[in-house]
Formats: C-alpha cells, structure tokens, sequence
C-alpha cells in the first residue's frame, strides 16, 4: 500500500492508533488521525513539517493530541459546561464513504472525508443528534484545507448552539521572532483577564509572554511571519469570524504534562474560531466553516515587509 503515487493511504500510527496519509503529487503530505479527526502532520514539498506536535503528545483514548489541529467542538475551551474544547478532539471519528457533494469543486485528488455521530455516551452529555464532516484536502500546491459541516438531525424538533475552533498548532522556529498581521486594533476578549474586552494596538502582534486572546471579527486571512525560518503562514477562513492566539509560555508550559518544557519556544496557536456568536442551527439546518492553511517563502527582514502586500496578495 505504501506507493508514493498513492493519493489517500490508510495506516497505523502511533499506539496502533489509525491515521490517514495524503500525499499530493509535487510531494507535500498530510496525516489524518481518526482519533480526534485530528490532523497531526502537514509537510511541504520539501518534507519540512509545519505543524508543531508536542514531544510528549499523548495517543491515548478519550485524550486529545497535543499539537497538529484539534477540532473544539461543540465549545470552545471553557465556554460553557462541556469538557475543555468540546469532546469531538476526543472521539472516534469515522471514514465517510459516500459524502454529499460539495457546491464548489474542492474535490482535489488528495483527500478524505470523514464523519463524526453522537454516541449514546455523548448524547447524555450534550443531548443533541448531529452529523459533523469533515474535509481535509491537500491542494496541488501543497495548501491544506478543512471544511466542516455540522447539520443538526435531532428528531424533536430542537435547535442547537455550539462554539468551535480549528486549534491550529503552527511550527516556528522561535516565537520570539515570530509576528502576527492581520490581527492589529481588533477587539479581543483575553482569557488570561477573566474574558474582558480590550482592542489591539496597530502594531503586528509579537510575543514575549504568555498569550490567551479571542480576536473578534477579523479579517479573512491573517499572516504569521517567521523570521528565522523566512516563511510565512497564511490563514484564510470562512464561516469563522474570530481567531484565538494562543501561547502558553514558560511557567504554563511546565503545568502542562502532555508538553516540554520549552517547547512553547517552537509553536504558536492561531484558531480560526465561531466564539463570540454561538452556532444555532434548527433540525435540518447546516454550518459550514472552512480553514486553508499555506506556506511561502518570505524574505522578510525587518520593516522590509509590507505587511498589506501578505494579506491583499491571492
Ligand atoms: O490544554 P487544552 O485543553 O488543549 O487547551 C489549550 C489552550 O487552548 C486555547 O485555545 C485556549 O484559549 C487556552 O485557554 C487553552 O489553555
């Protein structure tokens, strides 16, 4: 099965844990773990990953990844009384094999569906009937897609609300060297500031703490500059109007046990996110909300860039 031409590989992963590989034919890849709907792995044509995975990552049952993008679904983070970031990074999810078509062509070769039902267990948590699936596409320049659509089935005839987010874990070489455009006299909600509202100065956003904010409203497409790696992330979102910028720094690191110690020094989390304004769908209804993920090479130095050009250029 392992042929390099072969688009859509189903493999074993870690812990025997089952995962998807596309490859794209210019030789860009990606893995899809079931576990979760997980992507763990998103490599460019030259083999280089570009999502971060924590070292000490956990594969196990009932336990999200750390790293790669987790799906928060049906809340985001501690926004409601559901688990951390909803249960659907947790659950098994399933091969979808006959998928309702797509209005727009996004069937690229590399590709998978896959589907996510409640459970018996899940409906005593959250008493709700959905079917949520999801795309993950690899464009032939090596882009890397999400579509979700989450459609409400339940039979009594009840809406539902939910929160969500693509958890995005972005490899850099050093946060410190790392900027973010896009973002700048937004409003934000910081969750390090019990969720209160403040508004974004008009530089780039760099780091050099602790970082916990919900952008609101945000543009389309937002920038993440790398210095060191002279690469720039775009992110290009529909459906989804906020982005959380997430770093947990030195000392949160350290509580975290699925992550290094210094590890926050190499990722950065920007989540294209549906947070302020919940979800409601009516039996029938469906949400769709989509994440394109790219890389390029930039040849950034300092005040060379103009930041317009990154988030105007198609
Ligand atoms: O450890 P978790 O549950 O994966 O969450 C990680 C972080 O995820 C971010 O999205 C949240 O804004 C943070 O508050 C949270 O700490």
């Amino acid at each position: 099965m392992s042929s390099e031409r072969v688009p859509v590989e189903l493999s074993k992963g870690v812990n025997s844990f089952e995962k998807i590989i596309l490859r794209e034919i210019r030789g860009s890849s990606a893995e899809v773990y079931l576990h979760g709907g997980h992507v763990t792995s998103w490599k460019n044509e030259n083999g280089e990953e570009l999502l971060f995975v924590s070292s000490k990552a956990l594969f196990k049952p009932q336990k999200a990844i750390r790293g790669g993008i987790p799906i928060c679904f049906p809340q985001f983070s501690n926004h409601g009384p559901l688990e951390q970031h909803g249960f659907a990074r947790n659950r098994i999810w399933s091969i979808d094999t006959d998928p309702p078509a797509f209005p727009t062509n996004s069937s690229s070769k590399a590709h998978i569906d896959l589907i996510l039902r409640p459970s018996e267990e899940d409906i005593k948590i959250w008493p709700h009937s959905y079917e949520f699936r999801l795309r993950v596409a690899l464009g032939p320049g090596g882009d890397l897609m999400l579509i979700s659509r989450i459609r409400n089935t339940n039979t009594d005839g009840k809406p539902f609300t939910f929160t969500f987010a693509y958890h995005t874990y972005f490899s850099v070489s050093d946060i410190s060297e790392v900027r973010v455009e896009g973002l700048e006299t937004l409003d934000y909600l910081d969750n390090l500031q019990n969720k209160e509202r403040f508004t974004e100065q008009g530089d780039a956003i760099t780091f050099e703490t602790e970082v916990d904010k919900i952008y609101l409203s945000t543009p389309t497409k937002i920038a993440i500059l790398d210095h060191e790696k002279k690469r720039t992330f775009v992110i290009r979102k529909d459906g989804l109007p906020d982005a959380v910028v997430w770093n947990p720094w030195d000392k949160k690191a350290k509580a975290i046990v699925d992550f290094g110690d210094d590890e926050y020094k190499h990722m950065l989390c920007v989540e294209a996110a549906a947070i302020e304004k919940p979800i409601t769908l009516k039996p029938g209804e469906e949400w769709r909300g989509r994440q394109e993920l790219s890389a390029v090479a930039s040849s950034y130095c300092s005040g060379q860039l103009d930041p317009q050009r990154v988030l105007q250029g198609s």
